[in-house]
């Protein structure tokens, strides 16, 4: 299986074109305003526009409300919406009819009961993303999390995996876990949001290579 690359927390397109160059398969676009990462949708809009199309844009939104969302998404037009704060099962199947998008769902991982609770979204998320659990900011604070605790996983839903991931430790966690997808924001970073685009090649190049 090839493995499904996401760089988060793009900024600006020299990024963006970095990542599609190095081989990355998805770009994560940040509107959450505490995050050094943040987006407006209407930068979002722009970036989404220029993204070549071997990039699928993922749009991350925290604790939106129904409209707000839906006026993200109309504006964004992302391929995917990763929900990165606690929105439950019942939020994501009832939006799923009604938008244009896959739906993903972050879930901080540190016990064997997210992973029970992660089943629950069977129906409403097409991938979920195991980070590690929320700290300063719900997602994007570069730390990683118990990898083994992953080998409880039984539920039908693919996982990608997050958490302090970064050019010298990726390619271990792909070999560790049966994650379709492994994403990084802060270990591609020179400071929080801002990319080093040498860190966005050696992340791809290690991975691709896994
Ligand atoms: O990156 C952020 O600032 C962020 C803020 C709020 C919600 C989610 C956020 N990032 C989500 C991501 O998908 C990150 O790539 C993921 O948490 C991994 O981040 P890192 O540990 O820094 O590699």
């Amino acid at each position: 299986m090839t493995i499904q690359i996401k760089i988060c927390g793009i900024r600006d397109e020299a990024a963006m074109d970095a990542a599609a160059e190095a081989g990355a398969t998805h770009i994560g676009l940040v509107h959450y305003e505490p995050s050094p990462r943040h987006v407006t949708l209407d930068q979002a809009a722009k970036l989404r526009m220029r993204a070549p199309s071997s990039l699928e844009v993922v749009l991350l939104l925290v604790n939106q409300q129904p409209k707000e969302t839906a006026t993200a998404i109309d504006t964004v037009k992302p391929d995917i919406v990763q929900f990165h704060g606690l929105e439950a099962p019942q939020w994501l199947q009832a939006l799923r009819p009604h938008v244009p998008c896959r739906l993903w769902k972050a879930l901080g991982l540190s016990s064997a009961d997210t992973l029970e609770r992660a089943k629950a979204y069977e129906g409403g998320a097409d991938m979920l993303l195991f980070d590690a659990p929320a700290k300063k900011l719900p997602g994007g604070n570069g730390v990683t999390f118990d990898h083994s605790l992953l080998a409880g996983y039984d539920g039908a839903i693919p996982y990608g995996l997050a958490g302090g991931l970064d050019p010298d430790n990726v390619a271990q966690a792909i070999r560790d876990t049966d994650a379709v997808l492994v994403d990084t924001s802060s270990g591609t970073e020179s400071e929080p949001g801002v990319k080093d685009l040498d860190k966005i090649r050696a992340f791809c190049k290690a991975a691709r290579a896994a």
